[in-house]
């Protein structure tokens, strides 16, 4: 049965949400789902703006069908091409080979690349470009590497509504709800939609923003993104944190301990630091096993956080496995404009400051507290006295 819901008087969202799946793009994952966002604009002309994922195309068919209601369709807008949007767009055009499909050169070489055959008729856009489908008229923003290169947005400049992509996006279902303000977004998305941004867009903050600063010539009154809430109210609020994201500037001030332990001494380590940290009257901390916690999780708090504290075991004279993970995540998103501090332990030849070091080195303005923290196997009273020092450190740079 359909399961769609009104964006605006001619806009009905008609995507889906995927519980089952526990991986984003096998990797990520994604304990409370995602949907996969598809819009349907009815005026004289019928336009879809992207499909859905294979896994849910059944559900999106059929609420395509339930809104067009017996018309045809007559263009399908692809903002993105990339499969988890993409996927049951041949079922689409099996379904209505009347439709035309519209979408930018590289997307079509792309979905020619990944076998979306069949397209029949298709409109190749570019930015600036303008099409009229009766009462609205939409506007193509060419947007690369808003996550693929190949990605523009779409701009009903009639009604103020931008189809973003994976612009704006977030991980979790929908269950029902649509608009952002339907949820309590502090409370319920924002870790959820700030883990889906820095691990999957988080590189591509200078691309970010290039299209924050064309969006500032328009007046945009709602957002539909192609996975998440869609925003109609406080978008002010959602454009700020993407600033925040897309310059690496942390959200607070604060400290994300990460640490690396076998035998439980550097977590030892890392508590006594988190302890001295809150008796300094720093208590917006936020602590994680490595290799208990997913790796983006720790990247959502790391663009977070103004501060990260990395404590680690030295393992066969390298750093500890899920450590080195973490901080190459972080490189690999380019994050940026953070103060570290270190701690290293090890048994007969500690070398993990000296990785961690040459890691955060090789990073773009990141700021490392203290030299060396190094102790033996466990917590002694010097070790001790140097993590109190360290919390004071810490706790100075806060100020
Ligand atoms: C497989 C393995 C390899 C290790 N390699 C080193 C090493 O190369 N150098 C060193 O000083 N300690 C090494 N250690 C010792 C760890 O760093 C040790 O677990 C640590 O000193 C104690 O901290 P923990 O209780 O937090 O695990 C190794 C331990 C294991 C289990």
């Amino acid at each position: 049965m359909h399961c769609v819901r009104k964006v605006t008087d001619d806009i009905y969202w008609i995507g889906a949400n995927d519980k089952r799946l526990h991986l984003f793009e096998n990797i990520h994952p994604i304990e409370d789902g995602v949907s996969y966002n598809s819009y349907v604009l009815l005026d004289e002309k019928t336009v879809l703006l992207d499909a859905a994922d294979w896994s849910v195309g059944k559900q999106f068919i059929e609420n395509l069908e339930f809104v067009l209601n017996g018309r045809p369709l007559d263009y399908m807008i692809i903002n993105h091409m990339e499969p988890d949007h993409c996927a049951s767009m041949e079922e689409v055009l099996l379904r209505h080979p009347e439709t035309k499909v519209i979408s930018t050169a590289k997307a079509f070489k792309m979905m020619e690349q990944f076998g979306f055959c069949n397209l029949g008729e298709t409109i190749t856009v570019k930015e600036g470009d303008e099409m009229n489908f009766g009462k609205h008229t939409f506007t193509f923003i060419s947007a690369p590497m808003v996550h693929w290169p190949e990605v523009m947005v779409t701009f009903d400049t009639t009604d103020g509504v931008l189809f973003s992509a994976d612009a704006f996006g977030s991980f979790k279902s929908l269950d029902g709800k649509l608009f952002a303000d339907e949820v309590d977004f502090d409370r319920d998305w924002i870790d959820e939609a700030r883990r889906y941004y820095t691990n999957i867009v988080g590189k591509y903050g200078p691309q970010v923003m290039n299209l924050l600063k064309k969006a500032e010539g328009i007046d945009i009154k709602i957002i539909c993104p192609l996975h998440g809430l869609v925003w109609r109210k406080g978008i002010g609020y959602f454009i700020d944190k993407h600033i925040k994201w897309a310059t690496y500037e942390p959200e607070e001030k604060g400290v994300l301990i990460a640490y690396a332990s076998m035998y439980g001494n550097t977590e030892n380590a890392a508590q006594i630091l988190a302890a001295k940290l809150c008796e300094k009257g720093v208590t917006n901390i936020r602590m994680y096993d490595v290799s208990k916690t997913h790796v983006s999780y720790l990247i959502s708090d790391a663009f977070k956080y103004s501060h990260i504290a990395l404590l680690s075991v030295t393992y066969t004279n390298d750093l500890y496995p899920p450590m080195e993970e973490f901080i190459r995540d972080m490189q690999r998103l380019s994050l940026q404009n953070r103060t570290f501090a270190i701690v290293e332990n090890g048994t007969w030849a500690p070398q993990a400051n000296k990785v961690m070091c040459k890691m955060i080195g090789e990073m773009k303005n990141m700021t490392l507290l203290n030299e060396k923290l190094s102790m033996l196997s466990s917590v002694k009273e010097d070790t001790y006295e140097a993590l109190d020092a360290l919390a004071d450190t810490i706790a100075e740079s806060l100020k």
